[in-house]
Order: structure tokens, then C-alpha cells, then sequence
């Protein structure tokens, strides 16, 4: 890895416990800009608590993460709002508001994140071309419960593209999905990351989709990153609890 290259979240030594179970070890982990870095793991290793550390939906009990150079244990409420609309997070489930018409679900973050575009008067030209960039521009209309899963998953990235975040964090994007839909997520992540230049984390157990989406892989083992390379490094790899985890 060329270590000129822009550092966007920086994560060291981060510990996290719930109780007497200690779920994150001492993990390092650097993310840089433009950059696609998947983070695998056996389910239960802390890999969704990581990112969710770095949403500050969970405090860790020890460490430093900084985000785009702001220090997350130093920030005030202020600048918690504006990182947020810096740091898109697609959660496992999708999360559309079912109540919300896609319209809707897409112009709450543009209404909560005022401090970004100021107050939008007519909202319609950015949920379009949010929903244009996911090829879903004909639901606008429509409620989440008239939508695929699959589509459901891409307008929840829409969402998340409107406000042009710098970061993106995919908590299993192609979990519970087809293979052909699967697919077509992937697609769209590696098209948002050359459209848009964001950087990513990605968290999969999804072989295929780490294979085509990475630029990096990091293997979680035991709360604490255990190996990175390319995907092709770790797929390869003579170490048998690595290639335990690539099920060859
Ligand atoms: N808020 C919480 N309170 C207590 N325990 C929690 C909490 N959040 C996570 N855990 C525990 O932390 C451990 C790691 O959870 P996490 O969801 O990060 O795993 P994961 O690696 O993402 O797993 P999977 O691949 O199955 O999604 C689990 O044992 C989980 O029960």
C-alpha cells in the first residue's frame, strides 16, 4: 500500500466490550480516499461493532478514530451533524422509512442535514438525480413496500447519495439478496466509488462480491485485524485459519 496516499478514517487501537465480552481487541485499521477496503470476518467478530464505532451509534472503550482529520472523541454535537453528512451509512436491513414514499425517505436527510446545502426550496431535482444514479429514477412515487428488496437496497443508497457524503460504510450489502441482484449492487458500489471518488468500507461475507469490489481486504479474527492484502493475497494464503475463511 503507498503510504503518501490520503488517509480518510484512521482507527487505532480500538476496544470495545459488552459486559465481560470482549468483542474489539486493540483493531488498527486505516481507510484512504477513493479507496474500495472490505472487511471480513467470522460473524460475531465485531465487524458491524466497528463500523458502527465509527457512526457513534456505539462508544469504544479505548482508542482513537479520526474521520476526515476530526478526532470523533472530541466532537461536539454540532460537528457530530456535520460528519454524519460526510459519512454515508447503508445498514444491513436497508432501513427505508415504510411509512415514507421514496420522495420522502430521500428528502429526510436533505431536511436534517441543513447546515450542508442550506434550505432547498424544491428538493425534486436532487432525489431525481439521486434516484437516476441508482436507475431507479421511475420510483420516486412509489411506497418501500412496493419495492424488490434489491431496489429497496439501492434507493437506501440513493439516500445516502444525496448528500454527497465523502464515505461510504456498507454493513452487508448483498446479504439476503439473488445472485444476479447481488451482483447488481456490486456494480453499483464500484460505480458510486469511480463516479464519485468515495471511499469505502465495506463489511461482506459475500466471496464474490469482495472479489470484485476490493481494493483491500482486511481479515478480522478474534477482535483484532488479523492480516490485509488484495484479495487475490488473502484468497491464496498458506495460512490455514485465512484459507479456512475463503472455504477452499
Ligand atoms: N449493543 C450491543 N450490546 C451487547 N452486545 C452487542 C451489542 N452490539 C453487538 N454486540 C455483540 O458484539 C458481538 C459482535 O457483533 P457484530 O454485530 O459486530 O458482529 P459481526 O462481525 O458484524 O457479525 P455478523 O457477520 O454476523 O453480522 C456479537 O456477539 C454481538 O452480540
Amino acid at each position: 500500500m503507498d503510504n503518501s496516499r490520503e488517509t480518510v478514517v484512521e482507527i487505532k487501537n480500538l476496544y470495545k466490550s459488552f459486559g465481560d465480552h470482549h468483542v474489539l481487541n486493540g483493531v488498527n485499521l486505516n481507510l484512504y480516499k477513493s479507496e474500495n477496503l472490505v472487511v471480513m470476518g467470522k460473524s460475531g467478530t465485531g465487524k458491524s461493532v466497528l463500523i458502527k464505532c465509527l457512526v457513534g451509534l456505539i462508544t469504544p472503550d479505548k482508542g482513537d478514530v479520526s474521520i476526515l482529520g476530526k478526532k470523533l472523541n472530541h466532537l461536539t454535537t454540532k460537528d457530530w451533524d456535520a460528519l454524519r453528512s460526510e459519512v454515508g451509512f447503508l445498514f444491513q436491513g436497508g432501513a427505508l422509512y415504510d411509512s415514507m414514499s421514496v420522495r420522502e425517505n430521500l428528502e429526510f436527510p436533505l431536511r436534517h442535514h441543513r447546515e450542508k446545502f442550506g434550505v432547498i426550496k424544491d428538493t425534486t431535482p436532487r432525489v431525481m438525480a439521486a434516484l437516476e444514479s441508482v436507475g431507479l429514477a421511475n420510483t420516486i412515487d412509489l411506497m418501500p413496500k412496493e419495492l424488490s428488496g434489491g431496489m429497496q437496497k439501492r434507493v437506501a443508497l440513493a439516500r445516502t447519495l444525496i448528500l454527497e457524503p465523502k464515505i461510504i460504510l456498507y454493513d452487508e450489502p448483498t446479504t439476503g439478496l439473488d445472485p444476479i441482484t447481488s451482483r447488481e449492487i456490486v456494480e453499483l458500489i464500484g460505480k458510486v466509488q469511480h463516479t464519485y471518488g468515495t471511499s469505502s468500507i465495506i463489511i461482506t461475507h459475500d466471496i464474490d462480491c469482495a472479489k470484485v469490489i476490493s481494493d483491500r481486504v482486511v481479515l478480522l479474527l478474534d477482535g483484532i485485524n488479523y492480516t490485509e492484502g488484495s484479495f487475490n493475497d488473502l484468497y491464496n494464503a498458506k495460512d490455514p485459519r485465512i484459507a479456512a475463511f475463503f472455504k477452499k
